[in-house]
């Protein structure tokens, strides 16, 4: 299941922050790329600031180590006075003691259904449900990252920024929401805070935190990924047409990495471009892609021993998908031509924010090759251009296979992205990289994203009511197995949708057979296999009085896939459900839906695309 593909993004414009902070061409030995820059002791009492940062897809900690950057080299006076930045995982959260912190800046996205960050629960848990704390002491600001497609846009960052208020702390600037990685906005936040920083008086105090908690976690994760064996490779549909759907299903070997998973966690995956997509981003910056270059500030670790080529640069670090505003304004820059200038100021007439829908609109149909040939007559310095492209991030599938089968093994379901642009055939990264690219026996880098909102019941007398069309499948192979492996009584129910019974219905073999034995009660709705389009909605509907038995008998209800037409069509059938079956008004069913939410009886494991 591919769980990002819009909202993966970021800037990494620390060397930008440079050079606008030290007022002059800032030289790569000047800038300290080692991760290890971030574990700074307090030295200069006085001087200590908390950027805290609390990620699920990257785009927090990347804004989180700008921030850092740009804190590290603000002037306090003219002495030449700097603060003393540490940057923490909200991971590793009980290593910092509140009481000796002064300023806190927090960058924290929302996942799942309007829930913190996987790694982020911990910390949020203790920090809204600690009874009798108190943070009088701490000057703090907040920004807060989403994306206004979901219903709870910018929770986790809404509520702690709140809670920092009860508990008395003085806001430094006020909170910025963030949309789909909008820079304006988070650079706009980045510059407030600076602006107020070297006037707030920071308590002077020891270093107390210890490097160890901090630093030992040598366990594979997002920064640090695990190189895993693709051992199959399998296609899932049959191709007639170019309309058909072309899904594939890939197993990778996790033995020798200690990686532990549960039945609905996501393998995060790490691809790499297609080699001749950067052939062709090479060709139009007239470079051999032989220029020697830094790995970026995101590079996930192992990191290169020293520099890299420019090709593998472009290959496994930058996006070349989705366009930073800033790329514009860079090749406006230092364009010759002036007709290109002339249209760079067009888009840009407006400003750089979302707000400007002339720059927004062009964004979302160029990728970075459509902007280089477009302004091909600009020859930036090739650093500067670089700091101006996204960070390529990982792809998140839902694990299709339990670990009660076999622990040292992961599956995912990807559906292959192809689509023109422009007249020009184009690839999605990842799911060509796993079908055109990556050979069985080949590794890539992955990790785990751990899903606990995404849960079987601890009881397995209860029914699960699945609901996942398309690879919205995936994490329901895993539940099935997982309860037929564990013995569970209790129902296995699942609806599934495709669009033709012969070409896409994933998983065809593996899910009659279930059926068959008993060990799952299989709807499938084909929507074009007949003249009236039938989805798992209207299967839903048909089954009412079934569905509400099972609900009344404590089942829990999961729904896969696509967040903003197929979730919202389910809810609006399971709302159907709860008045006609159980004489409920729309509120009073409303409530009761969520009721089972709040419980962890209706979990979703849902995406934008
Ligand atoms: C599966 C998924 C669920 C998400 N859920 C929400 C949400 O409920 N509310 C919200 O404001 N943003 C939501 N987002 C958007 C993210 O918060 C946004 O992409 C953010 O930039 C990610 O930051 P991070 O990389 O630091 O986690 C979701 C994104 C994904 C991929």
């Amino acid at each position: 299941t591919l769980l990002t593909t819009s909202g993966s993004s970021y800037g990494g414009n620390s060397l930008e922050a440079f050079i606008s902070q030290e007022g002059n061409l800032a030289t790569d030995k000047m800038i300290d790329r080692s991760a290890d820059r971030y574990l700074v002791n307090y030295t200069d009492a006085g001087k200590q600031v908390l950027v805290m940062f609390g990620t699920e897809y990257g785009c927090s900690e990347e804004v989180a180590k700008k921030l850092f950057d740009s804190v590290a080299s603000l002037p306090l006076d003219g002495s030449g006075a700097r603060l003393q930045p540490r940057l923490v995982n909200a991971r590793q959260h009980s290593a910092v003691d509140w009481s000796q912190e002064s300023v806190l800046l927090l960058v924290i996205s929302t996942s799942g259904d309007g829930v913190p960050p996987t790694d982020a629960r911990d910390f949020c848990d203790w920090m809204l449900g600690t009874k009798d704390m108190e943070m009088s002491h701490l000057h703090y600001s907040v920004l807060a990252l989403g994306d206004s497609n979901y219903p709870h846009f910018c929770r986790t960052g809404r509520s702690l920024d709140k809670r920092l208020t009860d508990l008395r702390a003085t806001q430094l600037v006020p909170r910025s929401d963030v949309d789909q990685e909008d820079w304006s906005v988070i650079d706009s936040w980045i510059d407030a805070v600076l602006n107020v920083l070297p006037v707030v008086a920071i308590e002077a105090t020891l270093d107390y935190l210890s490097l160890d908690t901090v630093s030992c976690d040598q366990s594979y994760n997002r920064t640090r990924p695990f190189m895993a064996t693709m051992t199959v490779k399998r296609r899932l549909t049959v191709q007639e047409t170019e309309e058909d759907k072309e899904t594939i299903h890939c197993e990778f070997e996790l033995a020798g990495s200690d990686l532990t998973f549960t039945a609905g966690d996501a393998l995060g995956i790490y691809p790499q471009n297609n080699p001749a997509e950067v052939g062709a981003v090479l060709s139009a910056l007239c470079a051999s892609g032989r220029e020697l270059v830094e790995a970026p500030s995101w590079a996930y670790q192992p990191l290169p021993a020293g520099k890299i080529s420019l090709e593998e640069a472009l290959l496994k670090y930058y996006d070349l998908k989705h366009v930073n505003p800033e790329l514009v304004k860079l090749l406006t820059k230092h364009t010759s031509d002036k007709t290109e200038r002339v249209e760079g100021e067009r888009l840009m007439k407006d400003g750089l924010s979302k707000n400007n829908i002339i720059l927004w609109s062009y964004l979302h149909s160029h990728e970075v090759i459509d902007v280089l040939k477009s302004f091909h007559r600009a020859r930036p310095p090739l650093h500067l251009l670089l700091s101006k492209m996204k960070g390529l991030q990982p792809r998140y599938y839902s694990i299709a296979s339990s670990p009660v089968l076999d622990p040292e093994k992961a599956s995912v379901t990807a559906a292959v992205v192809r689509y023109s642009l422009h007249g020009i055939p184009r690839t999605g990264v990842t799911t060509t990289y796993l079908q055109d690219r990556l050979e069985v026996n080949q590794s890539c880098p992955v990790f785990i994203s751990h899903n606990p909102d995404f849960r079987l019941p601890s009881n397995n007398d209860l029914s699960i009511i699945m609901i996942g069309p398309g690879t919205g499948i995936a994490p329901f192979l895993a539940f099935v197995q997982e309860r037929i492996a564990t013995g569970a009584s209790g129902d296995n129910l699942l609806y599934f949708g495709c669009r033709h019974r012969d070409k896409d219905f994933l998983y065809k073999s593996e899910l009659e057979t279930w059926s068959k034995n008993g060990s799952l009660r299989l709807r499938v709705a084909f929507s074009r296999d007949q003249d009236k389009k039938v989805y798992v909605q209207d299967l839903l509907r048909k089954d009412t009085k079934n569905i509400w038995r099972h609900l009344r008998n404590g089942a829990h209800i999961y729904v896969c896939g696509d967040a903003r037409h197929m979730a919202h069509d389910v809810h609006q059938a399971l709302t159907d459900v709860c008045q006609e079956q159980g004489n409920m008004g729309a509120e009073q069913a409303r409530r009761f839906l969520l009721g089972l939410e709040q419980v962890n009886r209706y979990q979703k494991d849902v995406w934008v695309t």
